[in-house]
């Protein structure tokens, strides 16, 4: 495919990640497909990715329970300084989008779970490091959540090392940054909104800050990814699959080789809408540099390196109205 064709394509392609069962030569020709991907729309669908049927049926269930409780239950475990928690509707603004002019809230509710810490780790207490929250009386809720994100993590790892090939790089070459990573599971509720105003997002034009996303959407559709042409491209829910597109730390990396894409999402369908992004992200302390394999000869990198918990935070401070309080 010429790269105008796949910059602009009709629908994302879908990558059959066969169980991680491939030999060389087959994570070699996976390596390639993600790379050609990833340089153009920067968004593919994941097939065959191992993670078990119950453990998506599970996190559907658990997200549907939870958000069906009574606001006062949800906001009894309001999103604390270290991110996790309950996140309230209209809550947060996209005003660090490099997208779009964001003025209006995102039209969600969602429960975040980030990364464990344990009290005695020396980075508790610092940013973005403390304890998750759980709803009291959901009996299950814990272990449903906990084995999903417990897989996504796994997941992502062995992803991680056909990236590490695509980028030239030995498989496990990007494994250091993620021997402590930052995790943030989001399990998101959208109202249904068919009278939305045009700048009426459940989730504004955005691109993901991290390293990579990993998405579980459910049937109802409203995520969108915007081509090259300028063109916003359905991402239609497949069953069985994930989304998967790269975040900004992953486009540094690679010296804006791959795109960190910008996507939107609008509920205009007459039902809730359910979706959990898995951010898979890099330890707050790593610098995020081009990668030495991704500078062409004659080239120097676009970006100066940047602490991936520097970057973050300035976004987190800026578009959570929970944390506008602490930070003025
Ligand atoms: O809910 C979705 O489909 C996407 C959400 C998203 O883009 C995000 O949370 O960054
Ligand atoms: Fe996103």
């Amino acid at each position: 495919m010429n790269d105008a064709a796949a910059e602009n394509p009709d629908r994302l392609p879908i990558v059959d990640l066969q169980n991680f069962a491939f030999d060389e030569a087959g994570a070699d020709r996976i390596a390639a497909e993600l790379d050609e991907i990833f340089r153009t729309i920067g968004f593919c669908y994941i097939a065959n990715t191992g993670v078990a049927p119950e453990l998506v049926d599970g996190i559907f269930e658990a997200s549907r329970r939870f958000h069906a409780m009574p606001a006062e239950a949800k906001n009894a475990i309001a999103i604390n300084e270290f991110h996790r928690g309950y996140m309230a509707p209209k809550t947060s603004v996209i005003v660090t989008s490099s997208v779009a002019k964001v003025t209006k809230p995102n039209n969600s509710e969602s429960f975040m779970l980030m990364h464990e810490v344990a009290p005695d780790d020396p980075e508790w207490g610092k940013p973005l490091q403390g304890p998750n929250q759980w709803p009291a009386d959901l009996p299950g809720f814990r272990e449903a959540v906990t084995a999903y994100n417990g897989a996504l993590e796994t997941m992502s790892r062995r992803f991680t090392h056909l990236i590490a090939r695509a980028l030239g790089l030995d498989p496990a070459g990007l494994d250091s940054y993620f021997e402590k990573p930052t995790t943030y599971l989001r399990m998101l509720h959208y109202p249904s909104q068919p009278d939305a105003a045009p700048d009426e997002f459940g989730s504004a034009p955005h691109t993901d800050y991290g390293y990579i996303t990993v998405l579980l959407q459910d049937g109802v559709g409203g995520l969108e990814v915007r081509r090259k042409d300028g063109n916003w491209l359905r991402a239609t829910p497949v069953p069985g699959t994930f989304v998967v597109n790269v975040g900004d730390m992953l486009s540094r990396w690679t010296n804006g080789r791959w795109q960190s894409t910008p996507h939107r999402v609008k509920n205009v369908s007459s039902v809730d809408r359910y979706s959990v992004p898995f951010f898979f992200d890099p330890a707050m302390s790593n610098t995020i540099a081009c990668l030495p394999t991704c500078i062409e000869p004659g080239e120097s990198p676009r970006f100066e390196p940047v602490l991936y918990g520097d970057y973050v935070m300035e976004r987190l401070n800026k578009n959570y109205q929970y944390r506008h309080a602490a930070t003025g």
